[in-house]
């Protein structure tokens, strides 16, 4: 038996030299690939693919309106397809006019077919003048919006309108205490503003400035938060004019 593979093994083998491999096409895969796409009407079904995506897209081109608030102080075009409210709700002020800054449509930047992603904002002090407002806006614009607010100054009422928004929470807190929430934004507000707020407690009003800021950025490295602090006109010295105007600057140009 071991002779007899011996024997087959020593048989005539074909020569390494007459194997010669096939010649490598350089197009071959570019080819294969334009030849699957033509047969069976590929391409054609592709061609449709592409109409069809586009029609949607010019039919649709953004995402869904965001909520707007029915009492909202920057009024926007309220979109007939608001869900927030009862349909009588919704007609009432479907036919609001346009006044505030911004435009009907705070995602009309957004690609097309791509829906603008809410950011999580907390406001310090959104139940104030200035914060309410803010909250207003950010509401308006699609973000999903927590107040931070003590109610030394401002006012449940401020913001009630927003009450029953999934987008909206508000907690009555004392920024002095540390908070913890995971947000994208911190927008600063908290602190008595008015020379009779802010000198009714001065120690109060140092604690919510410094422990109330120290906390507030603790919270926004934290979580890596992008942060903005509302500071006061003080800070650029004595005014020559009173009241001042947009136009007077003080001591600093406040825009660089
Ligand atoms: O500087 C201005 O031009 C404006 O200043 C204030 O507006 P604002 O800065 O929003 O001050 P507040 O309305 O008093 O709002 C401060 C908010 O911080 C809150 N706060 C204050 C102190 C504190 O320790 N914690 C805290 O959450 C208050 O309750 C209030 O909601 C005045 O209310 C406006 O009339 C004025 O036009």
């Amino acid at each position: 038996m071991g002779s007899e593979l011996i024997y087959r093994g020593s048989e005539t083998q074909p020569s390494s030299d007459s194997y010669s491999p096939k010649p490598v096409k350089p197009w071959a895969s570019v080819t294969r690939t334009i030849h699957y796409l033509l047969r069976e009407q590929r391409l054609l079904f592709v061609f449709v693919g592409i109409a069809i995506a586009t029609l949607i897209f010019t039919v649709f081109p953004t995402s869904p309106a965001p909520y707007v608030a029915p009492h909202s102080r920057f009024t926007t075009l309220i979109p007939d397809s608001i869900t927030y409210f009862p349909i009588e709700t919704q007609q009432k002020f479907s036919s609001a006019h346009r006044l505030g800054f911004g435009s009907a449509n705070p995602t009309s930047k957004i690609p097309l077919g791509l829906k603008r992603k809410g950011l999580r904002i907390v406001v310090t002090g959104g139940a104030g003048f200035v914060g309410s407002h803010l909250v207003d806006r950010l509401i308006a614009r699609g973000d999903s919006v927590i107040v931070v607010d003590n109610f030394f100054t401002g006012r449940k009422q401020n913001v009630m309108h927003h009450f029953g928004n999934p987008n909206f929470e508000l907690i009555r807190h004392d920024v002095v205490e540390p908070l913890l929430l995971e947000v994208d934004q911190i927008y600063h507000l908290a602190c008595p503003a008015s020379p009779v707020h802010y000198k009714f407690n001065p120690v109060k009003t140092i604690k919510t400035n410094v422990v109330g800021t120290l906390n507030m950025l603790g919270l926004a490295k934290r979580v890596g938060a992008t942060f903005l602090l509302t500071s006061t006109s003080e800070v650029y010295g004595d005014p020559l004019q009173h009241p001042q105007k947009e136009t007077y600057w003080g001591n600093v140009n406040p825009i660089g």
